[in-house]
């Protein structure tokens, strides 16, 4: 058994897995178990902590209880109602996004990645959702909330602090985890911000998906972090995090293939 599968917390199993089964139709795409393993394969690799994943998990679980109870709480088949039978776009955090942001007005739908919402911010293109484990700009995060954007946020044990601070600023709101223990949120089909985001879309069955920026082997583009004043070499840690990024979205593609969608922007 996974160890973010908590099967001493038995019914925590079945709550989480039932929330995603809620929607009409809509499947996992990589079973809770496959995703538990892969996920904990993940964590030895990184050097991250069960616990703390697991705690983070319970505390978005929390504010997503309170963004319910005031109206800000959006489930994820309410996510995909937005991506289903459309051509999306997922704008992520590669150099050459910058370069090719002008397309992105051809989408139906546009995925900002994280800090990707900064930029977009700047060239007038709208996000209807975000992907987020909130270390990108709080500030254009919470600007495109607020124009109508969906927050899919992502919770892990290295920004529970982000979570308590942004999370209930939010106006709509949903949460991903990383840790089965949560009712609201949904265990993430994904690792990083950029591969969740494409897994997302190949879950709820987009028409079409163009990636952009979203290139592992280019450098990180600065408006990927705040603190950040130029495009630069991906860090260790970055590295890492990339090398699973890269192999998250070859399986996210063969999902999608074998679905009839066309993925274009590899
Ligand atoms: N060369 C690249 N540089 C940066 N991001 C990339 C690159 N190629 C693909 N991406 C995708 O774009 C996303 C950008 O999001 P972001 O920079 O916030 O990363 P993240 O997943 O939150 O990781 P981190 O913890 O380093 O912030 C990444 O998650 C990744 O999936
Ligand atoms: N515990 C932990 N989990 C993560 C982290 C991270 O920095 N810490 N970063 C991620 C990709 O952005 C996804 N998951």
């Amino acid at each position: 058994m996974p160890r973010g599968v908590t099967m001493d917390d038995p019914w925590v199993f079945n709550t989480a897995s039932i929330s995603t089964y809620r929607c009409s139709g809509m499947k996992w795409l990589l079973s809770p178990l496959l995703l538990g393993e892969l996920l904990d394969a993940i964590r030895g690799f990184m050097g991250y902590s069960l616990r703390e994943d697991c705690r983070a998990a319970r505390i978005l679980d929390w504010l997503l209880y309170e963004a319910r109870l005031e109206g800000r709480y959006r489930s994820i088949c309410e996510v995909c109602n937005i991506i289903r039978d459309t051509h999306v776009c997922i704008a992520g955090g590669s150099e050459s996004l910058e370069k090719r942001i002008r397309l992105l007005h051809e989408c139906e739908r546009v995925i900002a990645v994280d800090g990707a919402v900064a930029l977009l911010s700047s060239y007038g293109v709208r996000p209807d959702i975000i992907v987020t484990d909130l270390d990108g700009s709080w500030f254009y995060i919470l600007e495109a909330s607020r124009a109508g954007a969906v927050v899919l946020v992502h919770a892990h044990g290295d920004n529970i602090a982000a979570l308590r601070a942004v999370v209930p600023r939010i106006e709509r709101v949903a949460g991903t985890v990383q840790c089965m223990v949560s009712e609201l949120a949904y265990m993430a089909s994904g690792f990083t911000d950029g591969d969740r985001a494409f897994g997302l879309a190949v879950m709820c069955d987009a028409s079409k998906i163009s990636l952009y920026g979203m290139n592992t082997r280019e450098r990180v583009g600065w408006w990927s972090k705040p603190w950040l004043k130029k495009s630069i070499p991906p860090w260790p840690e970055k590295v890492r995090k990339l090398h699973i990024a890269e192999g998250m979205m070859r399986l996210f593609t063969a999902y999608a293939l074998k679905k009839g969608i066309p993925v274009e922007g590899l």
